[in-house]
């Protein structure tokens, strides 16, 4: 049971300044039922998680110490310890990084720090497929250790600081602070190991554990005497000498994540400015990646010691979803953060590392479609800032996006649409919307599929903003379906055309049309003949002048927009309900035919609700059709 109570005070104090407990943060009783319910078979994962904390305290330390010596000038060896106490049945992992205060362990054991965590777990709790690779996305940390103890104490005293404390809880929904002693500083976590746990005391388990998930880790991990892992930056041993299983941990290490990496980029780079990266894209999507504040999790070491992890300067935003390392002896170490990010060096690496992944990617693109497919949907969306944002790679960017289209045969680049360009064509069509599978079936497309000419779905918000900036790819202009005027007669037909629509012969509807601007009023900004439809009567488009649909549909939900701007109703003349129409229109009193002016409000709703929107008017709309329904039985 989770007690909700502001977990600032705590909710018992034995006697002041001794023991105070306090309860957890709800999300965090939540995520511990389900980390120890979908990880159980997986358990051994702990020892990583805890051992990735220790790296990280070591680290910070280490970061510190550069602007603060004598923090670490009485021990300043930094090491991991395991040690197993087979009696008591407890497992410690004792680390001389930075250790944590009081007011650390209140910010962060018993609490997730994370933004948007609430919303994460009702997902989580939504079904136990997805939980596993939702778990992937999320990392769990420090509470993983409650998968194997049926205690945890966490002893802990900060670099620098005289006090110690005792940090305690059975993970059941409270957790208590208090006064202790520690030798020096650190963090030592020790779990009292549930029954069915104990394996985790016997050293052949604790190794291979270490051995599989930890081995990447710079600092020594002891057990007795035994040194278990290599302890040498990983990221500066040479590629051929490191496993894909090294590198997949080392991964999960760094990014804080469970799944594995798509790509690994690992160069070391000689010149003006020397460096080395580790990179890694994810093969799941962070759940954090639309986070507004659009921080790169990219790691700077400046030779092997760690500095931050949110370096703006490092990397594009539009590269966010890059993991790992980069680590150069050419930047100065003593340099505060903000100065590096103005650094010119830090520039010329972050120009390099740039493109060498949209070189990665692009290879990639072309070498495995399949493959290339999964990291678009995951990441394309994001890489297509870059479009925006980059101009200088604008081109490089625009090589590597992908596309759904009415040709169906999986994604497409823009150099393969052009081949499939038709005789006579000089546009890139496209068609903007939320969802490629509505899109398809759009009137709009119509006519182009009668002509067997390929459409571009643009299905992410960020389309319509890059195509702000890019008018064209090649020379050929980027052009709305739902935007001024379609003329496809001049575009030969291809082997894939349906029927074929009807030419300029199209019969002359101009009675019609003036009725219906009339019936319709400012509902709309013009009537004409379609070209585009072959099927439906009627289609809404965006005047030439005017922002194409969509464009408007999102700035209207944002808010960046309070208006709509009235739209062109296309008819189809080649329609009966149209042909009808006409000939009403050209009767005596067509002017005042009621039945007539119910049609083109209804047409003009039937256009609407084709797009995914609501009539203009429900209730009229019900009533015209139980009129115009009436009439026709
Ligand atoms: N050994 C340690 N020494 C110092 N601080 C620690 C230690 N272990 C945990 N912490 C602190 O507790 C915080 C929470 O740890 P936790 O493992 O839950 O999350 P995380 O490491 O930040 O991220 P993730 O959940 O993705 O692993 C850490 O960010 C760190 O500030």
């Amino acid at each position: 049971m989770i007690l909700t109570c502001h977990r600032e005070e705590p909710i018992m104090s034995e006697t002041a300044a001794t023991k105070e407990t306090y309860v957890f943060q709800t999300e965090v009783g939540r995520l511990l039922e389900i980390v120890t319910d979908s990880l159980y078979s997986n358990r051994e994962v702990f020892l990583r998680e805890l051992i990735s904390n220790a790296s990280d305290a070591c680290d910070k330390l280490r970061h510190s110490a550069l602007t603060a010596p004598s923090l670490v000038t009485d021990d300043p060896e930094f090491r991991i310890v395991l040690e197993a106490d087979a009696e008591g049945g407890t497992l410690t992992l004792s680390d001389n990084g930075i250790g944590m205060n009081h007011d650390d362990l209140m910010e962060t054991l018993g609490t997730i720090a994370k933004s948007g965590v609430g919303a994460f777990l009702d997902k989580l709790e939504d079904g136990e497929k997805a939980r596993m690779n939702l778990i992937g996305q999320f990392g769990v940390g420090f509470y993983s250790a409650f998968m194997v103890a049926s205690r945890v104490d966490v002893l802990t005293r900060k670099a620098g600081e005289e006090e110690s404390w005792l940090w305690s809880s059975e993970g059941k929904g409270e957790y208590s602070i208090e006064p202790a002693e520690r030798d020096g500083r650190g963090t030592t976590v020790k779990l009292h190991l549930k029954e069915d746990a104990r394996e985790f005391l016997e050293s052949p388990r604790l190794r291979h554990v270490v051995k599989t998930y930890s081995d990447h880790i710079a600092f020594p991990i002891r057990l007795g005497d035994d040194t278990l892992n290599d302890a040498s930056a990983l990221w500066l041993r040479p590629a051929k000498d490191i496993t894909p299983e090294q590198y997949k941990e080392f991964y999960r290490h760094t990014a804080h994540a469970f799944d594995d990496p798509w790509l690994t980029v690992h160069n070391q780079v000689e010149g003006i400015v020397s460096y080395a990266n580790l990179l890694f894209v994810p093969s799941m999507r962070p759940f954090d990646l639309f986070d507004p504040e659009r921080k790169s999790h990219v790691k700077l070491f400046v030779n092997r010691v760690f500095i931050t992890e949110e370096t703006d300067g490092l990397m594009p935003a539009y590269l966010r979803f890059l993991r790992g390392v980069v680590d150069s002896q050419d930047l100065s170490l003593n340099v505060s953060r903000e100065m590096l990010q103005t650094d010119p060096k830090l520039a010329k690496i972050r120009s390099g590392l740039t493109k060498r992944i949209l070189t990665e990617l692009k290879k990639k693109a072309e070498a495995d479609t399949e493959g290339f497919a999964t990291f678009w949907s995951n990441f394309g969306a994001v890489l297509k800032e870059g479009l925006v944002e980059d101009t200088g790679l604008r081109d490089k960017i625009l090589e590597i996006c992908r596309f759904s289209s009415t040709n169906a045969h999986g994604l497409t680049s823009l150099a393969g649409y052009l081949e499939r360009m038709k005789d006579g064509q000089e546009a890139i069509y496209y068609i903007a919307g939320t969802d490629a599978e509505k899109l398809a079936h759009s009137p709009h497309l119509e006519g182009f599929k009668a002509k067997g000419i390929e459409v571009l779905y643009f299905t992410d918000p960020v389309d319509e903003f890059w195509l702000r900036h890019i008018t064209d790819f090649e020379g050929k202009t980027f052009k709305s379906v739902t935007h001024g005027a379609a003329d496809l007669d001049g575009i030969a037909s291809g082997g894939e055309a349906e029927t074929e629509p009807s030419k300029t012969d199209a019969p002359d509807i101009a009675a019609l049309l003036v009725i219906m601007k009339t019936a319709l009023g400012d509902k709309v900004k013009d009537v004409r003949a379609s070209k585009r439809l072959t099927e439906s009567p009627v289609c809404l488009i965006a005047d030439e002048g005017d922002m194409d649909v969509n464009l408007e549909r999102i700035l209207r939900q944002t808010g960046q927009l309070k208006t709509a701007s009235a739209r062109v109703l296309e008819l189809n003349p080649d329609h009966a309900i149209v042909r009808k129409m006409f000939e009403r229109a050209q009767k005596p009193e067509a002017g005042n035919d009621a039945l007539l002016q119910d049609a083109a409000h209804l047409l003009l709703d039937q256009a609407r609700i084709a797009d995914g929107e609501e009539p203009v008017d429900p209730a009229a709309f019900a009533r015209r059709m139980a009129t115009v329904m009436t009439y026709a039985l």
